[in-house]
């Protein structure tokens, strides 16, 4: 009998050899550590290898704001058996995010996105192929850009809420932003012909098992099988093939007649995106990206908007603020609102909402936490961060920093985004939407469909949050990709305004 069938056959064995593992583990943890490492933070109870596990996956927050206490803006604490080195503040944030890609490797700590998004796009690339892949996103993303689009979200946000919410009713808020979204995006970025094949063809339903492709453990073990594997290869596979329809009739057309023009969204960008080296995207490539945007803006972008509300309707003062602004922009002779589509131009001034949203995004940023891994030891003041460990910010724990944001940090205050108070920031205070080379490529997409749904739906609705709870704001949920909203305080009752 060979030593493991033997261990196998005795629990108490079993128990030894794990024992034995986890002695193992920390020596080698121990040897591995430098005299100069960031300080290691732990509380009770504390598990060999878990580490703390059971207080960060219950209070992610108040755990990171206890160490920083503790332990200043660079500390270390353990989860499954992976060292993860935190950094704080200003100074470590800018630290994060000036770090060059050979110190800090984006693409390690994200591997686990390649199910998703499928090989050879994104964080799946060479550095300098995923580079220029993100320089596509700035092109197709940009305000410019946008302006072709606002016409096609003002027309989705009116069809979608006379569609699916009429003149008054009960709805789940989170769920109807998502689905929203996903029809916003997929009309401004996929394209009107993919839009109108989105149920038809199946494609709806294959983008659920893309989109519950994250699973959290395999952040920290990404080549553990993931259940969701084949769902997502077979839904790539029909994405690939029906993009590679509307592309070969797009083509078809404009050789056809030289008339033609292709709509001006983000397939088009791609489809006329060229590398450095003059190859083109491949279909597998435009599949991928098309995928990792929509995925990217929908969820951030809905659990933003259910707790924009949140706020907006619990504190009235903000509330009559935002509608004083609407009306002074919208209102015409008659006392009628604007009803019509809204300019560009007209979109950009509303300083209080603005305002709002910056708020809202301080307190509720929905990616709690932002890691790379450590390719090469790091100085950060008197620490050295090894090589090994997993470098992170936490955009969900700094942005309540009494040392950023005033003794009040944890109150919702939309005037910390005046412009007299924004001069009085601290660099890379503010980071919702990361900084550095990462930053999110879909952040003035995001900003202003944002916001010409929500003020839309704040001059042709009277809304007010019902059920258990509906007092209070809703707690975050940890456990879905990006932070959201508690799903028990996210329904409301509508009736449409009379003067919309
Ligand atoms: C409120 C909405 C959004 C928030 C708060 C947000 C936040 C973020 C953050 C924090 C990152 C950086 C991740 C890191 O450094 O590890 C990021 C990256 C990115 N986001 Fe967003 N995002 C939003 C909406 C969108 C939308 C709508 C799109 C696309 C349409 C988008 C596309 C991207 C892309 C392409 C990247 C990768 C950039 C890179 O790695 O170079 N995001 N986003």
């Amino acid at each position: 009998m060979d030593f493991f069938s033997e261990v196998l056959q005795d629990p108490w064995k079993i128990v030894a050899a794990f024992a034995l593992a986890l002695l193992v583990h920390s020596l080698l943890t121990f040897i591995k550590t430098p005299k100069n490492a960031p300080p290691f933070y732990r509380e009770q109870p504390y598990i060999p290898w878990l580490g703390s596990l059971v207080q960060f996956a219950t209070g992610p927050r108040e755990f990171l704001q206890r160490a920083a206490k503790a332990k200043g803006n660079c500390f270390t604490i353990q989860l499954f058996g992976q060292q993860m080195t935190f950094l704080s503040g200003s100074e470590g944030h800018q630290h994060f995010f000036r770090a060059k890609e050979k110190s800090f490797d984006i693409r390690e700590a994200y591997a686990m996105t390649v199910i998703t998004f499928g090989p050879g796009v994104c964080y799946d690339c060479p550095q300098s192929k995923m580079a220029q892949q993100f320089a596509f996103f700035k092109d197709g993303l940009s305000d410019a850009r946008f302006i072709e689009y606002m016409e096609l979200v003002q027309d989705e946000v009116a069809t979608f809420f006379d569609q699916e919410w009429g003149d008054e009713g009960e709805a789940d808020l989170l769920q109807s932003l998502s689905d929203l979204y996903t029809l916003t995006s997929s009309r401004c970025l996929l394209g009107e012909e993919i839009k109108k094949r989105w149920k038809s063809s199946g494609m709806a339903e294959h983008y659920l098992a893309l989109d519950h492709s994250f699973v959290p453990i395999l952040f920290f073990f990404p080549s553990l099988p993931n259940p969701h594997k084949n769902k997502c290869i077979n839904a790539r596979k029909l994405f690939t093939k029906i993009f590679q329809e509307v592309i070969d009739e797009r083509k078809e057309k404009m050789k056809a007649d030289s008339d033609y023009k292709p709509p001006q969204d983000f397939l088009q960008v791609l489809m006329e995106a060229k590398y450095r080296d003059g190859k083109s995207l491949t279909i597998t490539e435009i599949t991928g990206i098309l995928v990792g945007i929509l995925l990217g803006g929908q969820h951030t972008s809905n659990v933003t908007g259910t707790w924009l509300m949140s706020h907006l309707l619990k504190e009235k003062e903000w509330l009559e603020k935002v509608m004083e602004e609407q009306d002074s922009i919208f209102k015409d002779k008659e006392g009628k609102l604007h009803p019509a589509t809204l300019s560009f131009e007209e979109v950009q001034k509303m300083p209080i909402f603005d305002q709002v949203l910056s708020e809202t995004l301080r307190l509720h940023p929905p990616f709690f936490q932002l890691s790379r891994a450590v390719k090469e030891a790091s100085t950060f003041g008197d620490y050295v961060i090894p090589e090994g460990h997993i470098v992170n910010i936490s955009p969900g724990a700094a942005h309540r920093l009494p040392e950023l944001w005033g003794e009040n940090a944890e109150d919702f205050n939309p005037s910390h985004f005046t412009a007299e108070a924004k001069k009085e920031h601290k660099p890379y205070s503010w980071i919702p939407f990361g900084g550095g080379m990462h930053q999110c490529g879909g952040r003035k997409f995001a900003w202003n469909s944002l916001k010409v749904s929500l003020t839309w739906l704040l001059r042709n609705y009277e809304l007010e949050f019902v059920g258990k709870g509906a007092e209070e704001l809703p707690k975050e949920d940890y456990t879905t990709m990006v932070v959201a909203p508690t799903s028990s305080h996210t329904r409301v009752k509508y009736r449409r305004r009379k003067n919309a």
